[in-house]
């Protein structure tokens, strides 16, 4: 599935006049779609501002905001499913009808919408904007689409591809690039068969966690507090996940001591604050820190062991987040600095720091379920550009860190060249010692199933959506020698 479609259309409705002028669900997931496919635009920034344009809330809102997710998450299966109803390509398709194609594909075979509603509300969305000349095509490949049953759709899907890559990617609606990037990650865990439930994983939404500040707020005080809403979450000792609704609802997060944050994400930047106990006055450092969600959790960490905490960030307007995201936790004439510098010129700190949390620019494939449409803007392509400044963040991070001093490698990618093969290129030029991160994970979150990842003396953490319901952070903890 591409999600550019340059050329022959034109919008007859552009923008938020024509939001504004529908109301149903579908209207707004197929203007989203086609903003996406046609405009590059981001679906979880502009959904909020289309269902606000639209006036949709509660059980419409939910299914706009289901449509359009699942549409795109899915759409390269749906695609498999329309070249073969449409007798032609992708790119032979007006935009318009392909992205109600799409959306109409995904509540036949994705949903539990009837079928006659499907067909007939997705057809009168798209003549509503204005595609009226396409409305019988639309409606004609919808209803072959509705003739056959989802698991017949598989079988036909699985028949057009030979190699069992090409197949599990179209089945599962991710680029076969992809696939094999993940095959091979799993593969240094011995655990291939996983491969399937890993890539299923990717096209679910993920649930809501949180993360209470350690001295800012008690977890089990705010379970608590909301015993109907929160229950414990296993991959982080302060997560909790919220069972549905908004998260602004309640006072701990409005006040800024409860976040919302992926456990995985809480998990790493724990290890690394509590692999041994902060000193009084230990410099810590986030590196690449925008949004801040991590530097967050650090500063708080630095504040109870009262340490200096710091933070970077190369683009301003991410810097800008990191400020605040740091504010409601800064106390009375305290102040955390947040520098905009590239993070490769720390290099020129030399052993200013005890402590440095590298959690590297990447590919994000590890969160693919939180950016429906992320999966098809990315090529192997971008690989070769990132390793390298992966690579230069780190050893710039390794130079700038004390003797005894501990680095945190993170990237919420499960990539191998973006993982291990950044760490081990690093450590030929380095003398660091790499720690068990993985006892130090277990010991922080104990029920978690993290497989043995031997590398040099010590061990990577990989965590999985699939196994445990984190995104695929990666993490390797490292110590400099004195
Ligand atoms: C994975 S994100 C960090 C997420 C953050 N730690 C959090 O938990 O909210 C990586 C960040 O690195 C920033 N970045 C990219 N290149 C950089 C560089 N050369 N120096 C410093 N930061 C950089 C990106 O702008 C991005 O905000």
């Amino acid at each position: 599935m591409s999600t550019r479609n340059p050329g022959r259309f034109r919008d007859p409705l552009p923008g938020r006049d024509f939001a504004a002028r529908q109301r149903g669900p579908r209207a707004v997931a197929l203007d989203v779609l086609i903003a996406v496919d046609r405009d590059d635009a981001y679906a979880n920034l502009l959904l909020p501002h289309r269902l606000r344009d639209a006036g949709l809330r509660g059980l419409d809102a939910a299914l706009a905001t289901e449509l359009t997710y699942g549409t795109l998450r899915l759409g390269g299966y749906y695609d498999e499913i329309i070249r073969i109803v449409a007798g032609r390509e992708i790119d032979q398709i007006d935009p318009v009808a392909l992205a109600a194609l799409r959306l109409g594909a995904h509540q036949l075979l994705g949903t539990r919408v009837p079928k006659h509603a499907a067909v007939n509300e997705t057809v009168n969305a798209a003549r509503d904007r204005g595609s009226r000349g396409v409305a019988g095509f639309i409606n004609a490949n919808l209803r072959a689409i509705s003739a056959r049953t989802a698991e017949e759709w598989r079988t036909a899907v699985a028949e057009r591809h030979e190699r069992a890559d090409d197949r599990l990617a179209a089945l599962t609606s991710h680029p076969a690039w992809i696939v094999r990037a993940f095959r091979d990650a799993l593969a240094d865990e011995g655990r291939e068969d996983e491969l399937e439930a890993l890539l299923d994983a990717d096209n679910v939404s993920p649930l809501v966690h949180l993360a209470a500040l350690p001295g800012l707020a008690d977890r089990e005080d705010v379970l608590d507090a909301h015993p109907t809403r929160l229950v414990p979450e296993p991959a982080s000792p302060i997560a909790m996940r919220l069972d549905g609704g908004d998260p602004q609802e309640l006072r701990e997060v409005r006040a800024g001591t409860v976040r919302v944050q992926d456990a995985g994400s809480q998990l790493v930047a724990l290890a690394l604050s509590r692999v041994a106990p902060i000193r009084e006055g230990e410099r810590l450092l986030d590196l690449c820190a925008g949004p801040g969600g991590k530097s967050a959790l650090l500063a708080a960490e630095s504040l109870v062991a009262r340490a200096h905490f710091e933070a970077n960030e190369v683009t301003p307007s991410r810097a800008k987040l990191v400020r605040d995201a740091l504010r409601p936790i800064t106390p009375e004439g305290h102040e955390f600095e947040v520098t905009e510098f590239d993070g490769r010129t720390v290099v020129d700190s030399p052993e200013k720091f005890d402590r440095i949390l590298v959690d590297a620019p990447c590919t994000g494939l590890g969160a693919l379920r939180r950016r429906p449409e992320a999966r098809w803007r990315k090529q192997a392509s971008d690989l070769a550009n990132l390793t390298h400044l992966q690579e230069e963040l780190l050893a710039a991070a390794l130079e700038a860190t004390a003797p005894g001093g501990l680095v945190a490698y993170v990237t919420c990618s499960p990539h191998p060249a973006e993982t291990t093969a950044v760490v081990k290129h690093v450590l030929r030029s380095h003398d660091a010692e790499v720690l068990d991160a993985r006892a130090i994970c277990h010991e922080l979150a104990p029920e978690l199933d993290l497989a043995e990842r031997p590398l040099a003396e010590g061990t990577t953490v990989q965590l999985w959506p699939h196994r445990h319901g984190t995104d695929a952070m990666f993490l390797t903890l490292l110590r400099k020698r004195d």
